[in-house]
């Protein structure tokens, strides 16, 4: 990639210039190995030279997926060593199931792990960027997502927000950078990174689009990367909108044990009904019905005559309807 060099330190300082620090909070580099972390690493190091009164560390956490992650981890903390930049690096075997690809229940073991590591109000840096975003996009989209889906990632996040425990902010502050900028960036300031040939590995969802379609996309339409991020960014704030006017509507419509009255969904349309209770669910930590799901679960609930007591299960979850007509969820032993 022959992009040319442009110092990226400027951005980086914008993105924690944002947050609220505190002196002594916890700033932590969450090293994948790849350019893009790397990247990470070496612009909080240089951030870190003018501001000492934080709390530095990098994790990495090898999963063992690939025949040489221990050399990859040995190198990454070599390199830790060299710039006397605190590191933890711990093996974290990923369980084996069919439920999901082993890349997510990567993702997902280490984003829980990570959060343990860390303090309960450390900074979490990512090097998600650009290219990952559209990507991102475009499996949500293959997902068939709504707007919350399509906003795809968002540079900063807390923990809470997220539903991961503790109150950590997740920041990616290369979320505006592309690939080749950070390539061009790592080599400019020799960088060691890790060159993962499963990247490159296109029977994974994420590779097929990186390699196979975005390329053909822009090549057709050189702005098609713009208009993805545009709209993923039109759909975050839509998604805002959203959510504010849901959390106002639901207010009046939530007892004080949490459970709601089906009553206050009744005055709405079928398509407010299922927001709301999208956003009641959510608020109660349920793992989200499918649209057909909700919709059963609309009608049974809204619809169905005061003589019955309807329940409807989906995962873990149970809903039930009370005599007063209130809603209340209960997480089931087993599925
Ligand atoms: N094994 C890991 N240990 C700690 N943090 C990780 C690990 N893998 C990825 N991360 C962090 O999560 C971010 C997103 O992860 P993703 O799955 O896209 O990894 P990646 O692109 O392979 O990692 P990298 O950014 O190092 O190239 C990475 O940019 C990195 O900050």
């Amino acid at each position: 990639m022959n992009t040319e060099y442009r110092d990226l330190y400027p951005e980086f300082a914008a993105a924690l210039a944002k947050l609220t620090l505190r002196p002594h909070q916890q700033l932590v580099a969450c090293l994948g190995g790849g350019a893009d972390s790397q990247t990470i690493l070496d612009l909080l190091d240089r951030w870190r030279s003018e501001h000492p009164d934080f709390n530095y560390l990098a994790i990495h956490l090898d999963h063992r997926f690939h025949p040489s992650s221990g050399e990859w981890a040995e190198g990454l903390r070599q390199d830790c060593l060299r710039r006397n930049f605190p590191m933890l690096c711990e093996v974290l075997p990923v369980p084996q199931g069919a439920r999901i690809s082993k890349e997510a229940a990567g993702r997902e073991a280490r984003y829980q792990r990570l959060n343990e590591l860390a303090d309960d109000d450390a900074v979490m840096l990512l090097g998600q960027h650009r290219n990952d975003q559209i990507e991102t996009f475009l499996l949500q989209l293959k997902r068939g997502a709504g707007p919350k889906g399509l906003a795809a990632m968002a540079q900063t996040i807390d923990g809470e927000a997220a539903h991961r425990s503790g109150s950590q902010t997740w920041l990616r502050p290369l979320l505006g950078v592309s690939k080749a900028e950070i390539y061009a960036y790592a080599e400019h300031h020799k960088l060691h990174w890790i060159e993962d040939d499963t990247n490159y590995d296109t029977a994974i969802d994420r590779n097929f689009l990186r390699h196979e379609v975005v390329p053909k996309l822009e090549e057709r339409w050189p702005q098609f990367g713009n208009s993805v991020l545009r709209s993923a960014q039109l759909c975050a704030e839509q998604q805002d909108v959203l959510e504010e006017l849901l959390h106002e509507q639901l207010k009046p419509a939530v007892n004080e044990a949490g459970e709601l009255a089906v009553d206050q969904l009744k005055s709405h349309s079928a398509a407010t009904q299922r927001a709301l209770l999208r956003a009641w669910l959510h608020q109660n930590g349920a793992t989200m019905p499918s649209y057909a799901q909700l919709e059963q679960i609309r009608t049974q609930m809204v619809q169905t005559g005061n003589d019955k007591q309807p329940q409807v299960a989906w995962g873990r979850f149970l809903l039930t309807r009370s005599r007063d007509r209130y809603l209340q969820l209960q997480q089931r032993t087993s599925s």
